[in-house]
């Protein structure tokens, strides 16, 4: 897999523009994109995946794999993969693997890597030896597991050694990341060979829709995981991941989110193929959001369709279950009447940067009004916006978003805008400026 930030230059100047209208063929989700790689690398039999996404995150995870042994191989230059399984082991004891800064890479693989025991280091970029990975850590060391700390406590990198696991029964807190609860459910097969396996989740869990994708995800290979609500989860022993033979990746719901805000902001209609009403991925759910905004969206089952129906209105709402689509909730904001506020997203902390922080200081660089708190943000958009310089913070989410904040909306008229370190957009979508771009027209009437 080839690089994919290297042909960007260290800045980007978007000039103000009318009008949006298009359709966007969406890259691969990035969250089924990496659980299918791991489940395809522990399963039982080969698997063909047909839209993989193709971007840093996914390629960590195709690295680390190929250095645990697996086999995986890809058609030509499509984003068609077939991986080998390696039927619940992983070939080789000993690896150092670089994760970069992509959660959905580094959680579950430590967790699998952590069962099935081995010598193994694990690391990142520095942000990622900033993000959290103490809850999933003590959950595993809890029952057996023998993960150490090699840097700070509480952060990677990690040194995995080989445990005796008893993991009839787990624990985890799912208040800093839904991802931690996502990597035991993923491993717990790999520990339920005799008894059955029973996760509790410990206090309030996050982000709850990531687990509806972990759990729709282990059942297509083959794992039934029985819920009680979110507060308990159990897998039944002599339970073993099969391979489906061909799966498909859905287009990416978060990077959607930008597209049908951008229709919703400057005219439309604006459709992105790839997700729909039938999508697995939370983040579809941002669609309604922009309803609550004013905009007019359709649904199909594999497209949506975002179209402004004059000025924005401004919002109130909880984000929890949207975190990653929320952002763009904020730059939607700039083009609403009024204050909207954003709830409940502390999560926004601990991510690429700490979202809060970087997204207040640059939507106040177009000129908003932005309160802060600990887990809530509000946006009251000025009368104007600003000509401003963007820093993105090595965050894809703040450069993709805040492109939208040059275009025209009804309220109010795009900013000129500068947006530095562009490539950062390589995490989740390497080519997002170009269908940026594409969607674009001036409005010469
Ligand atoms: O499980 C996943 O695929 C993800 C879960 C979310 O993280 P948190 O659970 O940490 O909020 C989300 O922000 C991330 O981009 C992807
Ligand atoms: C939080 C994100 O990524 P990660 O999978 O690294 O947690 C994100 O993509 O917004």
């Amino acid at each position: 897999m080839k690089e994919h930030s290297k042909r960007y230059p260290p800045y980007l100047d978007l000039h103000p523009v009318m009008k949006v209208q298009g359709t966007v063929r969406l890259p691969g989700s990035k969250s089924i994109s990496n659980r299918i790689l791991l489940l395809a690398a522990l399963s039982k039999g080969t698997t063909r995946i047909h839209d993989l996404l193709a971007s840093d995150d996914t390629m960590v995870m195709l690295n680390a794999l190929q250095k645990l042994g697996v086999h995986w191989t890809q058609e030509g230059d499509t984003h068609n993969y077939t991986v080998i399984g390696a039927n619940g082991v992983f070939p080789n004891h000993q690896a150092d693997l670089f994760m970069g800064n992509a959660g959905t890479a580094i959680r579950p693989l430590v967790a699998a890597l952590a069962v099935l025991g081995g010598d193994y280091t694990v690391h990142g970029v520095a942000r990622m030896h900033e993000r959290p990975i103490g809850d999933l850590v003590d959950a595993l060391n809890a029952v057996g597991a023998q993960i150490d700390y090699t840097g700070n406590p509480g952060y990677p990198p990690l040194h995995i050694m080989r445990g005796h696991i008893h993991a009839q029964k787990m624990q985890v807190k799912g208040n800093v990341s839904s991802q931690f609860l996502t990597a035991l459910l993923m491993a717990s097969p790999l520990a339920a060979q005799h008894s059955d396996v029973v996760i509790e989740v410990v206090g309030d869990l996050i982000s709850k829709p990531y687990i509806e994708i972990t759990l729709n995800l282990m059942a297509r290979f083959g794992v039934e995981v029985v819920r009680d609500g979110w507060q308990r989860f159990t897998i039944k022993a002599g339970q073993h991941y099969v391979s489906p033979g061909l799966v498909y990746v859905e287009g990416d719901a978060s990077s959607a989110s930008y597209f049908l805000a951008a229709g919703a902001i400057a005219g439309g209609p604006i459709r992105v193929e790839g997700v729909g009403r039938n999508s697995i991925q939370g983040d579809v759910r941002f669609a309604e959001a922009l309803e609550k905004m004013g905009a007019k969206i359709t649904m199909g089952d594999n497209w949506i369709e975002a179209e402004t129906q004059g000025s924005l209105n401004s919002i109130d709402m909880d984000f929890n279950h949207i975190p990653d689509a929320a952002m763009t909730i904020a730059i939607a904001a700039l083009y609403a009447n009024g204050t909207t506020t954003l709830r409940n997203i502390e999560s926004w902390r601990v991510k690429e940067t700490d979202r809060i922080v970087a997204m207040a200081t640059e939507l106040r660089k177009l000129g908003a009004i932005v309160e802060e708190g600990q887990d809530f943000m509000t946006v009251t958009p000025p009368v104007e916006l600003a000509p401003a310089t963007i820093d993105t913070y090595d965050d894809h989410r703040m450069a993709m978003c805040f492109s939208l904040a040059s275009l025209d909306g009804v309220a109010r008229r795009g900013a000129a805008m500068r947006i530095n370190d562009p490539k950062c957009v390589a995490k989740t979508f390497p080519d997002f400026f170009e269908a940026f771009m594409k969607i674009k027209y001036e409005d010469l009437f």
